[in-house]
């Protein structure tokens, strides 16, 4: 009967990777016991955004083998590393861009870091916005301060289920940064090599805006899996976008995606639907993968003021639904690209 349900689950394909379950290695148990079948999933993400799809598939087509009459569908997760893993210990480093500032790329690093922390991952976000770090106050970490380890590494400060760096907690509060390239550079690849990020399934880096020299630094020292452009959808905006985007495709770096932010008003007495910046118009910027759109909307202000990322603080609103949507999307984008690669049969466990 086991042999049967294998059987049916070899028809049961991932609708991201196209290939069938048992060659793609996640199942990771499949048991019968009298005329009910156990089957664990191992998905690629545990911030999977088809796992209600692939639990229904499993269960019709495990239900079809004859004489099972109940299946029980569990899951667990193990994200695959990138082809060549940026550092030791971290599968994934995600570059968050924007060509213009203020267009909310620090609010989508930080709850995407919290939505995908909140899935179940182990996430790491760094502040490499060196002229205007402002993930530690997102984060309600404003006044932390970062210690070194008994290796003399940078402890990443832990904070909503997820570790971050920050200048912001390296210098005093108010300061303004007078450094120059070479210094920046430095600064950055320390964030990168000499903190004790450990195990990270993904290590999510908000970029300062444009297209500088850190941004240039930080796709010549790692391997990044890629980068998610952060605009808002009027054309002056799109205009800087197109130059960040080209930065990246001359970088090499593939873009995962494009996040349109402040996309559209829902007036909170009326009702009505406002598309205050012209809703949609990231999609201009060509052929590529478009990742979501998030609403303006005064909790995202609030919250972050509050030091709560909206995915944690109102996980139900509009906003911050797009945005736990929008990270399980990126999540499957990596997954497909990290499973591009892999051999057509892998060993069924
Ligand atoms: N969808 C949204 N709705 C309401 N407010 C938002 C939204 N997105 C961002 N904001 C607010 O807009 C301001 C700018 O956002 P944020 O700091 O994330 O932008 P940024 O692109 O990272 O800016 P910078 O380029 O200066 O680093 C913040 O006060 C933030 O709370």
């Amino acid at each position: 009967m086991r042999d049967a349900v294998m059987q049916a689950l070899k028809t049961v394909n991932d609708p991201e990777l196209h290939r069938d379950l048992v060659s793609l290695g996640m199942i990771e148990r499949a048991e019968v016991e009298g005329r009910v079948a156990h089957v664990k999933v191992n998905l690629t993400t545990p911030a999977c955004p088809l796992k209600g799809k692939i639990e229904g598939d499993v269960r019709a087509a495990v239900l079809a083998v004859p004489g099972i009459e109940a299946v029980n569908v569990t899951f667990g997760a193990m994200v695959r590393p990138a082809a060549q893993p940026a550092l030791p210990g971290v599968k994934h480093v995600l570059l968050v861009g924007s060509g213009k500032g203020g267009v909310g790329k620090s609010s989508v690093a930080v709850n995407l870091a919290a939505s995908l922390a909140r899935d179940g991952a182990q996430v790491g976000l760094m502040d490499a916005d060196v002229y205007g770090p402002s993930v530690a106050h997102m984060l309600g970490q404003g006044t932390a301060k970062v210690t070194a380890n008994a290796e003399r590494k940078m402890q990443p400060i832990e904070a909503h289920g997820l570790r971050f760096l920050s200048m912001a907690n390296l210098s005093p509060a108010g300061q303004a940064l007078v450094w120059r390239g070479p210094m920046l550079h430095s600064a950055v690849q320390q964030f990168l090599k000499d903190a004790a990020w450990g195990e990270l399934d993904y290590l999510i880096v908000d970029l300062p805006p444009g297209t500088g020299d850190v941004q240039l630094s930080l796709t010549q020292t790692v391997q990044v899996t890629g980068a998610v452009l952060v605009t808002t959808p009027q054309d002056v905006a799109l205009i800087d976008a197109a130059r960040a985007l080209d930065m990246f495709r001359k970088a090499s770096v593939p873009v995962l995606g494009v996040v349109e932010n402040m996309s559209y008003f829902v007036a909170p007495d009326t009702g009505l639907t406002y598309d205050i910046f012209g809703r949609g118009g990231s999609r201009k910027l060509g052929n590529l993968p478009h990742l979501g759109e998030i609403p303006l909307d005064t909790e995202v202000r609030q919250d972050a003021d509050a030091g709560l990322p909206t995915v944690l603080a109102h996980p139900e609103s509009p906003a911050a639904q797009a945005m736990r949507q929008i990270a399980r999307n990126l999540a499957g984008r990596i997954s497909v690209q990290a499973m591009a690669h892999l051999p057509e049969q892998l060993p069924v466990v």
